[in-house]
């Protein structure tokens, strides 16, 4: 009972979405380590991060048990079924990828030109149908159409199902495995292989069985879920980020036009160096980022955790949040301040200090499986958008509607983001 009542206090502020700012507020009380529930330590230290993160590998707590993918805690489950995705994201498979994510880019630019044009638009809308697309090609080698149904103002059943978290299209995923399947059975090769292709061909190595069907639908579902809300979310904030700021729109429309001459063709980006862009994307992952909660991990059934002197026994939660540990006024000077120009001081202790200070896509065996997809569809997108239009941000679009609120992942307190696209006469 007593524990009941003491998690309260924290639960109060995690339906309130405030629990990410809340436990940023402690660590400006009482200092790098706090008790935030009876059996719950939150920290902000990066060698501590680093520690509990890479190098002990403690394993998941039962927070993640709300979630579906990303549900498996013990290590050794896990990192049989990381092997069989990893292959998928790695920055070779994501470079077989760019065609798809070039088109579907200019697809969105296209879109806006004809449909939105100097009115305003959702970004948060547009931007997951978008993804969408993209998610379900990578994952499913099927070509959805959510954006083309967007530009002809018809919703899309999956982006509105994965909008709506819950519902999340379990039909939909379904059906593309079994699609999946048959093509493998009738042995047509696969341009580039879908996700659900590498998971329908893994064979347990114990047994030699197939993984079973729910759980590639249980998997299907995580990935477009993980993949979708966290990166059409993100390119909103950096739209909106770009619209405040004519100085920095300028700047990164200077560097841009530069690299990409024709305004239809988008240039290689894995072999482009954009110093400025590369600068204004890790700022903003910095002050920001979209997965601001604590990432919770338990202290080993075997042994105790001396955390920064604090000895703690086994299976109490421990953990950090981006928000926090990102913001080391040390490494980082007025914390609070966007400002990409902090990244372009080229020293390599200061890169690597910088470096050590981030955590936007997690950390050790639990780092976002997907994040080199992320980047390069949010890279794609920003340039592609930023080349063809002026962005401003509507009237009803202003920094109390678009405070964040922090779930597990943040998102605006509007819950949309609409900004206005002006194309950009040569
Ligand atoms: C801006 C976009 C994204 C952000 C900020 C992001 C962030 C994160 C973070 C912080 C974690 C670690 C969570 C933890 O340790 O508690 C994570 C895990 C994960 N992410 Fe992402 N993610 C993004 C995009 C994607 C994409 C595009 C995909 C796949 C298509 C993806 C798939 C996953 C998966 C499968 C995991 C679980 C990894 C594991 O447990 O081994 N994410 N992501």
């Amino acid at each position: 009972l007593f524990k009941t009542a003491s998690d309260l206090w924290l639960t109060s502020h995690v339906f309130r979405f405030q629990q990410t700012t809340t436990i940023h507020k402690l660590f400006g009380k009482y200092g790098p380590v706090v008790r935030v529930s009876p059996d719950k330590v939150a920290f902000c230290d990066a060698d501590t991060m680093r520690d509990s993160y890479s190098v002990q590998k403690c394993e998941k707590s039962s927070h993640y048990k709300l979630f579906t993918m990303l549900t498996l805690l013990d290590n050794a489950s896990h990192s049989a079924r990381r092997r069989v995705f990893g292959s998928h994201y790695t920055a070779a498979n994501v470079a077989r990828l760019q065609p798809e994510i070039h088109n579907s880019a200019l697809e969105l630019v296209k879109s806006l030109e004809l449909t939105a044009a100097a009115r305003p638009v959702d970004c948060l809308d547009l931007l997951r149908n978008f993804v969408v697309d993209i998610a379900v090609f990578s994952t499913f080698g099927h070509n959805l159409g959510a954006l083309g149904k967007w530009t002809t103002n018809v919703p899309d059943d999956l982006s509105v199902a994965i909008a709506d978290f819950p519902k999340m299209g379990i039909v939909f995923v379904a059906k593309r495995i079994h699609e999946v399947q048959h093509q493998i059975d009738t042995g047509k090769e696969f341009e580039i292989p879908p996700l659900v292709s590498r998971m329908l061909q893994y064979r347990q190595p114990s047994t030699n069985d197939a993984l079973p069907f729910e759980v590639l639908v249980a998997e299907g579902v995580a990935h477009l879920v993980a993949g979708t809300e966290t990166t059409s979310t993100t390119l909103s904030y950096f739209l909106w980020e770009i619209s405040c700021s004519s100085d920095m729109m300028q700047r990164l429309q200077k560097e841009i036009d530069t690299a990409m001459p024709d305004p239809r063709t988008i240039p290689d980006l894995s072999v482009q160096n954009l110093p400025y862009l590369n600068a204004f994307i890790s700022e903003w992952f910095r002050v920001h980022g979209v997965i601001t909660g604590l990432m919770e991990r338990v202290v080993p059934a075997t042994r105790n955790y001396n955390l920064m002197g604090y000895v703690l026994p086994p299976g109490t939660v421990v953990g950090t949040q981006s928000w926090s540990i990102q913001n080391s006024p040390r490494v980082f000077p007025s914390p609070n301040r966007f400002d990409p120009d902090r990244w372009l001081d080229g020293s390599e202790s200061g890169s690597a200090e910088r470096a050590a200070h981030m955590m936007p896509f997690g950390l050790g065996t639990r780092v976002c499986t997907g994040q080199q997809l992320a980047q390069a569809v949010i890279r794609v997108a920003l340039v592609a958008l930023v080349r063809n239009f002026d962005i401003r941000a509507d009237s009803s679009t202003t920094k109390a509607s678009m405070r964040m609120r922090h779930g597990f992942a943040a998102f605006p307190t509007a819950g949309e983001c609409k900004l206005i696209f002006f194309p950009r006469t040569e």
